[in-house]
């Protein structure tokens, strides 16, 4: 109350009385050393002016004054505060930690506002999984064939659309805000102890035959969509998946569909074509089985990796599972974070590459990954803030 009485007297110290209304703002600013006698009363304000109007004009002025002073003050505090969580943005960027027992704040679009700035001009049309209606009335036309497109083999496709589902569940679709999380296989979430943090999300993604029962501390339980090829199919899914995961299958060739085919209708299995036996008996609901939108190994392979879509070497080079994840969280989701992402460096070696096996690098030989190519693509999603990464990268 003192301050604010000094600072009035101060200001109003400043102020000539012949200031006319309109310039009074200018006048103020000229000063008023030198003002004696009543015109010196008058500037501060005295009860003995002849005018009756002007400690009015002085107190209206006096308070603009102050309001000026506290809106500058609260603007230089929210640059403040905006630059320091900018700076802690940068300093967690590869790292983030979320609070216990705290949902994430959610930004309904930001994934998406982050999608456009990666992948430039992209289609948000594109449906998440094939659907039947494109291949049966109208054949859509494909510009690619497997794995970045459909492009012959439409009758097949259309035989396992008719006994798949396509659509995106009510549990998801009804969300205002999907907070997602991509787990990775990745060595870096043993002892993590980030079971409970990931259960907390709306929607889970896992990759592949990547365990729950018994890490669950560490990887927890929940599970909404499993991405998958026959190859990495788990032998027991009912184990490590929920009674509503989906299944999303991503083709790599046709025998690919063949496989599903086989498995939901009960016809004769084929194994020949396959890098790795993939289950010949599968004890799944066909109702959790969807089939990935190649559209999103295009965008990964072009726009991530820059991969050229036609490859005429015997490795053909294609994203990982985890990096089509990932692309396929920026599109479904509205948050978007990551976890078990990231390989051992030269200097590690022999360190295992999973959190639930001893496998190596060694394995990836022949993979078809450019693994250090993928790393930095993922550091560009973090910086750029579009993931946020729960292990360290
Ligand atoms: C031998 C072999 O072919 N291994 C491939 C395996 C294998 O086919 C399945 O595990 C079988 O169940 O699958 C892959 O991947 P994998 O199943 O190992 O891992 C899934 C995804 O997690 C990310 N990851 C994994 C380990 C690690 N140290 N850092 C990571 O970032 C990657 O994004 C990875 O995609 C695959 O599908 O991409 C890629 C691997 O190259
Ligand atoms: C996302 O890719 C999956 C997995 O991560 C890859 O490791 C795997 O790569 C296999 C590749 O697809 C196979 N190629 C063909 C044409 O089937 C390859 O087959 C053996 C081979 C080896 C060397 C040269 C030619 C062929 O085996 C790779 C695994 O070692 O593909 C997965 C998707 O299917």
């Amino acid at each position: 109350m003192e301050e604010a009485d000094e600072s009035r007297e101060e200001i109003s110290a400043q102020m000539p009385s012949s200031c006319p209304n309109r310039v009074r703002r200018k006048c103020s600013l000229s000063g008023t050393a030198g003002l004696t006698g009543r015109e010196g009363q008058v500037a501060r304000g005295s009860r003995d002016d002849s005018s009756p109007q002007e400690p009015w004009h002085l107190r209206n002025m006096i308070s603009k004054s102050r309001w000026k002073l506290l809106a500058t003050l609260a603007l230089v505090l929210a640059v403040m505060v905006w630059y320091s969580i900018s700076r802690e943005d940068r300093y967690t960027e590869l790292f983030y930690f979320p609070i216990p027992g705290k949902k994430e704040p959610c930004l309904q679009g930001e994934a998406e506002r982050m999608a456009s700035k990666l992948f430039g001009n992209y289609s948000r049309e594109q449906p998440v999984f094939l659907q039947l209606k494109d291949y049966f009335w109208v054949k859509t036309p494909s510009a690619y064939e497997l794995p970045y497109g459909t492009k012959g083999s439409e009758d097949l496709l259309l035989r396992v659309l008719a006994i798949t589902s396509y659509s995106v569940p009510e549990s998801i679709q009804s969300l205002k805000c999907r907070r997602c999380v991509v787990v990775g296989n990745g060595h870096r979430l043993r002892n993590s102890s980030l079971g409970e943090a990931i259960n907390k999300y709306d929607v889970v993604i896992r990759l592949n035959s990547a365990p729950v029962a018994g890490y669950e501390r560490d990887v927890g339980s929940k599970t909404t969509l499993r991405l998958f090829y026959p190859e990495s199919a788990h032998f027991n899914p009912k184990v490590e998946d929920n009674p509503d995961t989906l299944l999303v299958m991503v083709a790599f060739k046709a025998m690919d569909f063949h496989w599903i085919e086989s498995i939901l209708s009960d016809k004769k299995r084929v194994q020949k074509g396959f890098w790795k036996q993939p289950p010949l008996i599968w004890d799944v609901n066909p109702k959790q089985i969807r089939i990935l939108n190649p559209f999103f190994m295009e965008i990964a392979a072009d726009k991530l990796l820059s991969l050229p879509i036609q490859q005429p070497y015997k490795i053909k080079q294609k994203p990982t599972t985890g990096l089509l994840a990932i692309t396929l969280a920026l599109h479904l989701c509205d948050l978007v974070h990551i976890a078990g992402f990231g390989y051992p460096d030269a200097h590690h070696k022999r360190q295992s590459i999973h959190y639930y096996e001893y496998i190596t690098l060694k394995s990836m030989v022949w993979s078809g990954h450019n693994v250090s190519q993928e790393a930095l693509a993922i550091k560009r999603m973090l910086e750029i803030g579009a993931v946020k990464n729960l292990t360290y990268f």
